[in-house]
């Protein structure tokens, strides 16, 4: 033999399926954009749908196959319904269904796909890309509601619960609380706790709507202001923040002062977030999904440790960092929650 073969490689971490891995979000895009979702009343033939929809009947059938194969679909002699996933997370009657939240998200992920990403690299970011425009707020905000309701809002309830302080918290701040759901969730398992969501107008006006769908209006209150210009009140004796601090990367200090100055001596604060290691390369999938941001010129990401030590700085007696990896916040990758408490005194 003139050359040998090389032993077998070491395994190529799943490199050979990442094309396809495209064509499943195409898939799952082009069925919500259809309405297939909402046609599953009953179980069907890909002939129904396809006459419903007006599409191409093979071509239907093979969607759903392929739907099938994701498992949102089971087939029995050419027959389609939904399964249990698919009903909670796609059916649009579904108050945990996540489709305009998926399709809401692509907003940032389109700039890197079909060739973006490579200008984006060779180029840099464009001039003008603002993440923090209200409407893209408030439309955020809208379709984040289930997707909160899906799991998020129970578990970041559940560590506030936890907190030794709990139950003797009577006033709370939900720092860029967007539309309420983790707020409500938080005061569904407090007999007396009072909170107010402190967000941008438009947002406010969403959480309002919220508010009044699970009867809270005596509970939690509207603050609508820029919690980095505006007064945040003070006299709290627990305040949170999930996801929200990483546009103040650059004015943390001052933020957490801010904070700091709105507690209650004892009082504790809350902050969720990513937190990448020191090199940012894990976890793997809350680097993948900054990399947008990241590429389009607003890195957003926290260094883990970066928000412990702004709160020491700001005076607060102690930090208890855990990370949370929990399939229902998998978007972002594994949770850190971090504990501030500040001193008595
Ligand atoms: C990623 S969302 C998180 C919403 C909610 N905390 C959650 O975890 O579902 C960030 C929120 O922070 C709000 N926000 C960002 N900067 C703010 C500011 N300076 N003042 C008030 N709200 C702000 C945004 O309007 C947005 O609703």
């Amino acid at each position: 033999m003139k050359k040998m073969l090389p032993p077998k490689g070491p395994g190529d971490n799943g490199l050979s399926l990442l094309p396809y891995e495209a064509v499943k979000w195409e898939l799952i895009k082009a069925a919500l954009e259809l309405g297939v979702f909402n046609q599953f009343d009953e179980p069907l033939t890909a002939g129904t749908l396809a006459e419903r929809l007006g599409t191409q009947p093979e071509n239907t059938e093979f969607m759903l196959n392929s739907l099938t194969a994701m498992g949102c679909l089971k087939k029995c002699k050419g027959v389609f319904e939904m399964t249990p996933m698919a009903r909670a997370y796609l059916d649009p009657a579904s108050e945990q269904c996540i489709g305009p939240m998926l399709l809401f998200m692509e907003r940032w992920t389109k700039p890197m796909m079909n060739g973006g990403m490579i200008n984006l690299i060779c180029d840099g970011p464009p001039p003008a890309a603002n993440a923090g425009r209200e409407e893209i707020w408030e439309q955020g905000a809208r379709v984040s509601i289930n997707n909160a309701r899906a799991g998020r809002a129970q578990i970041i309830a559940g560590h506030v619960s936890a907190l030794a302080e709990f139950s003797s918290f009577s006033n709370m701040l939900d720092l860029g609380g967007g539309p309420g759901m983790i707020a409500v969730a938080v005061l569904a398992s407090h007999p007396s706790l009072k909170c107010t969501i402190m967000e941008q107008p438009a947002v406010c006006r969403e959480a309002e709507e919220l508010i009044a769908e699970y009867g809270m209006e005596s509970r939690i209150k509207t603050l609508s202001g820029d919690y980095m210009e505006d007064p945040m009140g003070e006299g709290f004796d627990f305040i949170m923040a999930n996801y929200t601090l990483n546009f103040y990367r650059d004015r943390m200090d001052e933020l957490m002062a801010k904070i700091y100055k709105a507690l209650n001596p004892g009082g504790v604060l809350l902050v969720t977030s990513d937190g990448l290691n020191e090199e940012k390369t894990a976890p793997a999938q809350s680097v993948i999904t900054w990399l947008s941001t990241a590429l389009l010129g607003m890195d957003m990401s926290f260094d883990r440790g970066f928000l412990a030590d702004a709160m020491i700085k700001a005076g607060f007696i102690s930090t208890q960092s855990s990370m949370v990896a929990d399939l229902t916040i998998a978007a972002h990758g594994p949770m850190d929650v971090i504990v501030a408490r500040k001193g008595r005194n």
